[in-house]
């Protein structure tokens, strides 16, 4: 029997069988060589040398699976594109196929990791003075841009999985425009032509060959394996149980395979995993062999990584993953994909300077893309939740998300960038008016711009150089000076992840007792703060224990276990506090490396409130009469919601994070602040308004 974890999963036979599986090398090798001369692109490999060679723009358009992504930057590589120490870089809309597509390539060109071929993702860095191949996220592509605006170390940049139209492809599409006409223009040898490839399995050729003067597209044809795909007779009324049954159907009559299940984010997968353990639970030991592993973005990464394990032995694999595992990635064993047809996505009001996440279907894009993740190993098959009726009245292609997300940090980049006319760039498909000028009206107002619309210096040139949403970025820059950074960069990193409380419906009680023991009288933003001391003193503090390398082991391993103890007693969520000690500790580099000066305000809340009304200004709100708050900024009456310590007190004036609209529209993550202090640290904003 494996070992099996507490929580159903397996811990160290996930190693023993990844050692069994990479011993013998030769063989593998082998398998390799005949894996990748089977791809339906290997036999197409001279055309498209002589298709890049002849075009500055090529456009590449190949069914998933066939070897784009790991074949034709080895094409280039061979065909003495990397000459005279030029590399050809690879853009990944995510950080996880970035990475693992970097692994699989090191492996078929039987190189280590770190040379010939390597990874460049935000904090996260793989490649060294001999990488040629270099596989990043579109987001570092960009942030390179900053420091090399020629990007003169490239030969080639291929842009892949552009149909996903992050926000990112779009603006680096327009940058990488600019950077060829620049290139052209300079007489410099330094600076040959830039040739540029953008593919995907199932985008629209058209719009980009347009964009790109009508660039010449090519289709490679042919799919390695086929993958069969199955509907339902009547649309699903709970995607959730439907993906439940769908899923113990496989198990209990597909013999082989692993499954791979479509969900929209994180406390829905952790949900399903509670509900499959539970299922198996009722089943007969021998239909037990069955493990959930979960994967999405806020995960730490060697958490997401164990997806790409095999399952012990005997036993059957079920990912649980948001849309991070739809494009591009491998997971080996997975033959069944099951897709409610669902995705959690970005969505704007430049009006009310709005930004919520909202449960949409598919486009029949991204239903081709999570098929697709079925037949990379052999036939495969897809269970689409929905009837077939429903898939043919899916939007072809995703709303591209320049068109449904807040601005500003993009437009804090191409101001970084050097690009002052935002109204004036090539965007490929122009985001609204209204949007752009509501997002440099609030960098304005952060102080990030100058009168003339330019960045300001030092404020917005340190903001641009932070990886965050400006409004944080300011936020810390502000609280080095009001002396409490230390608690500002615990509060950012507890923010941008997902909530660090949980309350299980049927233990509601019980979970708000629990997470009174955190609460601040003032608001969230110092309830979290005392969360994250908390999990900090469990997993740092050596009370208990000299220091030695022993100790240090043993130490380990039980804070470990008191962590995980005290997480399940009072509610929290350990995960989410993990997360929010990795961007803690990535972020506190940054400013480091900025100069800000590291102080903490130690008992003095008041100078940390302070600091959150200059920094979260744009977002406060005052008690009515009647009860609720209206919100300065938008004019829009609100309540507290019911997550917030501040739920139904009596409190005058806060600032919040964020704005949800459910059943009401609430305010989240909110502090108590005077009015007066408005006034006093962000006058420019509160005399005009009144
Ligand atoms: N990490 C891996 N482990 C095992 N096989 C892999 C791995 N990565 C790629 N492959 C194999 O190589 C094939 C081609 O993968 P590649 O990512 O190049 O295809 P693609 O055309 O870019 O697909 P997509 O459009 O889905 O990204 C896969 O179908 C799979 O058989």
């Amino acid at each position: 029997m494996p070992s099996m974890a507490q929580n159903g999963r397996v811990t160290t036979d996930f190693k023993q069988s990844n050692q069994a599986h990479n011993s013998n090398a030769f063989a593998r090798r082998e398998e390799i060589r005949q894996q990748r001369e089977s791809l339906p692109i290997a036999s197409v490999k001279e055309r498209l040398i002589e298709e890049v060679k002849k075009h500055d723009v090529l456009i590449i358009v190949g069914e998933t699976g066939s070897g784009k992504t790991t074949q034709i930057p080895q094409f280039l590589f061979s065909a003495g594109f990397c000459r005279e120490g030029k590399s050809v870089g690879i853009t990944q809309p995510r950080r996880v196929a970035a990475v693992t597509v970097a692994k699989r390539v090191a492996e078929e060109c039987g190189v280590e990791l770190g040379q010939k071929v390597g990874y460049s993702i935000r904090f996260d860095d793989r490649t060294s003075g001999v990488t040629r191949i270099k596989y990043m996220t579109d987001g570092l592509l960009l942030r390179e841009a900053l420091l090399d605006p020629y990007l003169s170390r490239y030969s080639v940049v291929i842009v892949d999985e552009a149909h996903e139209r992050t926000v990112h492809t779009d603006v680096l599409l327009g940058l990488l425009k600019n950077v060829q006409k620049a290139r052209l223009k300079s007489q410099d040898r330094k600076f040959p032509p830039l040739k540029l490839i953008i593919m995907s399995a199932s985008l629209d050729a058209r719009v980009f060959s347009e964009y790109f003067g009508g660039a010449r597209a090519v289709h490679i044809q042919g799919r390695q394996h086929p993958v069969d795909i199955l509907y339902t007779l009547y649309p699903e009324k709970d995607y959730v149980d439907a993906a439940l049954v769908t899923i113990f159907q496989i198990h209990l009559e597909e013999r082989h395979g692993d499954i791979l299940v479509f969900l929209t984010g994180q406390e829905e997968i952790e949900a399903v995993e509670r509900l499959v353990q539970e299922r198996l639970r009722q089943l007969p030991e021998s239909n037990r062999k069955l493990v959930t592993v979960p994967i999405f973005s806020s995960l730490p990464s060697e958490q997401q990584m164990r997806v790409f394990m095999p399952a012990p032995d005997g036993h059957r694999k079920v990912v649980l993953a948001t849309n991070i595992a739809e494009t591009s990635v491998t997971i080996p064993g997975i033959k069944f994909v099951i897709d409610p047809g669902f995705v959690k996505a970005r969505s704007y009001d430049p009006a009310k300077g709005m930004e919520s996440l909202i449960i949409i279907p598919t486009s029949k894009a991204q239903a081709l893309q999570r098929s697709g993740r079925a037949g990379r190993e052999g036939p495969g098959k897809c269970f689409r939740l929905y009837p077939e009726s429903e898939f043919e009245k899916l939007e072809d292609s995703t709303k591209p998300e320049i068109k449904r997300c807040n601005l500003a940090n993009v437009i804090l980049q191409l101001k970084a960038l050097g690009v002052d006319d935002i109204f004036g760039f090539d965007f490929i498909e122009k985001p609204s008016r209204a949007a752009i000028v509501k997002s440099l009206e609030h960098l304005f107002l952060l102080g990030a711009l100058t009168d003339d619309c330019k960045l300001s210096d030092p404020v917005g040139h340190q903001m641009a150089r932070l990886p965050l949403d400006p409004i944080y970025s300011k936020a810390l820059i502000l609280a080095s000076q009001f002396n409490c950074l230390e608690e500002m960069l615990i509060t950012v990193a507890m923010l941008s992840v997902d909530s660090v409380f949980y309350a299980p419906r049927e233990k509601l009680d019980e979970s708000r007792t629990a997470a009174k023991c955190f609460a601040s009288p003032d608001g969230d933003h110092i309830t979290l703060i005392n969360v994250y001391r908390a999990a900090e003193d469990l997993l740092e503090k050596r009370k208990w224990v000299p220091h030695t390398e022993r100790n240090e082991k043993i130490f380990k391993a039980k804070s470990e276990k008191i962590f995980k103890r005290w997480c399940k007693e009072n509610f929290i969520n350990g995960r989410s506090v993990r997360h929010a000690r990795d961007i803690h500790s990535q972020i506190r580099g940054h400013v480091e490396q900025m100069g800000l000066r590291i102080t903490s305000c130690g008992d003095d809340m008041l100078q940390f409130r302070r600091c959150l009304a200059a920094s979260f200004f744009i977002n406060a709100a005052l008690k009515q009469p009647e009860g609720n708050y209206r919100a300065f900024g938008t004019g829009q009456v609100v309540q507290i919601h019911p997550s917030s310590v501040l739920f139904q007190s009596k409190v005058e004036c806060v600032v919040f994070n964020e704005m949800v609209q459910t059943t009401n529209k609430y305010i989240r993550n909110v502090t108590r602040i005077e009015y007066m202090w408005l006034t006093e640290l962000a006058p420019h904003y509160y005399t005009m308004q009144s």
